[in-house]
């Protein structure tokens, strides 16, 4: 069933090409609506009907296809604003080329983009170096430079319907991509470099997440944000310049655009196959009173148990390849030896508590009946597996951000702090 419902709904707004040069309130009366049509069930949409695109902004929109039941009365709110992922200019080719300079200088200076940095991202690496520690960064960025804060802000504020203001960076980082003939090259030169040419899927610690391309896209292949949820879409044919790749790769269409998305989504850096890809990252933390409080716990809870079947799904590829070898090729069952007596059917544990044995003793012969190897194998599926991630996450998406109604009250606490560290200093 094909509805006009995307952006209708939610009026998503779109910004103007005015975002480079002015402020946010200009941005928002200049503000325009765009209209789109999609699918709202299951079969997998097309790219065109997926992506909206205003010429005048340059501004292109992609929604995410919905993965969780919309049957479900409670979880109607699709697309929620955290379904889209947007693609705009955000930066002159001025800005972007100064950016880059002052970026490739300091990483030269420090050797930042040697190495990976474990103690910021502590679970996935990434080679960059914080914007803070360089302080013409900084200086650049700031207030009396291009104000990229109020800039990346204004931007993040009216696609998402989030305040500026409840807005903070939990984290702004300039990271390098190098494909590995680099590496290899520079390694014959006798070099210790431990870079990286892309970033396994993970999700964010910030609720609104961003990626802005310095490098020209002549300086390298491969590269783009990707999307596990936008895996299955297989882009036009006629689109070969399309800002969405196979594969679920959102591409930005040059250097000083931006990709914002929210950093709930499972997403990644692709791979960098040739030169390098050097982008400004930031993290977008949320004022708490905008969410749904309670919402994130139950995702990150079914996302752990996948993380654990995925795990499972993996030891048995490996159990089944050792078995195969020894047998001489055939591909059979791997016998799992079992370790809890919760598995064995009511014959076995009668038989097991005639010989007295009590439950807790497994004999080291007794291996896990063959329908329930089935039973575990067939939920353990990787493509059974996405769906049920890809599933939570929409669910999330749908509920996580809380509609402007439902909002608390914004608390002074700020202010009253800084009217009593007035007090102290002054008085
Ligand atoms: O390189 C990108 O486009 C994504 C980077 C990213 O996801 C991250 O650094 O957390
Ligand atoms: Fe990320």
């Amino acid at each position: 069933m094909i509805v006009e419902t995307f952006f209708a709904n939610n009026h998503v707004k779109c910004l103007s090409n005015c975002l480079l040069s002015a402020s946010p309130r200009k941005m928002i009366s200049q503000a325009m609506t765009l209209h789109a049509t999609s699918t709202t069930h299951h079969a997998i949409p097309s790219a065109a009907t997926l992506i909206a695109y205003n010429e005048e902004s340059k501004h292109h929109i992609v929604t995410l296809p919905p993965f969780f039941p919309s049957e479900d009365q409670n979880y109607d709110a699709y697309p929620s604003p955290l379904h889209k992922v947007h693609v705009m200019p955000l930066l002159t080719d001025a800005e972007t080329d100064n950016l880059l300079q002052l970026a490739r200088t300091h990483a030269t200076e420090n050797k930042s983009w040697e190495q990976q940095d474990s103690s910021r991202h502590v679970s996935y690496p990434t080679v960059d170096f914080a914007v803070d520690e360089c302080i013409e960064l900084s200086h650049y960025l700031g207030a009396s430079g291009i104000g990229f804060e109020e800039r990346i802000f204004g931007a993040l504020s009216l696609v998402y319907d989030v305040d500026a203001e409840d807005m903070s960076f939990l984290d702004l980082f300039c990271a390098s991509y190098e494909a590995k003939e680099c590496i290899d090259a520079s390694n014959e030169s006798g070099e210790d470099r431990n870079t990286m040419d892309h970033l396994d899927f993970h999700r964010d610690g910030s609720l609104l997440s961003f990626t802005v391309l310095l490098s020209p896209l002549d300086e390298f292949e491969g590269g783009g944000t990707i999307f596990d949820a936008l895996g299955d879409i297989v882009p036009d044919n006629h689109e070969t310049n399309s800002i969405l790749q196979p594969s679920g790769v959102i591409q930005p269409p040059r250097a000083g655009y931006a990709v914002l998305h929210s950093g709930k989504l499972l997403h990644g850096g692709h791979m960098v196959t040739k030169g390098q890809r050097i982008v400004l990252v930031g993290f977008v933390d949320v004022h708490e009173r905008n969410m749904k409080s309670g919402a994130l716990g139950p995702a990150a809870k079914e996302w752990g148990r996948n993380d654990v079947r995925v795990f499972w799904n993996k030891r048995r590829h490996s159990l089944l390849e050792q078995q195969q070898r020894r047998n001489g090729g055939t591909r059979e069952q791997p016998e799992w030896k079992l370790m809890s007596g919760k598995y064995l059917s009511k014959d076995t544990e009668e038989r097991r508590l005639q010989t007295n044995k009590g439950r807790s003793y497994i004999d080291s012969n007794i291996t896990m009946p063959a329908n329930i190897v089935r039973n575990i194998e067939k939920r353990a599926g990787n493509a059974l597996i996405r769906k049920r991630r890809l599933a939570t996450e929409d669910k999330l998406l749908r509920e996580y951000l809380l509609p402007r109604n439902e909002r608390r009250e914004k608390t002074d606490k700020e202010g009253q702090f800084v009217e009593v560290m007035d007090g102290l200093m002054f008085e």
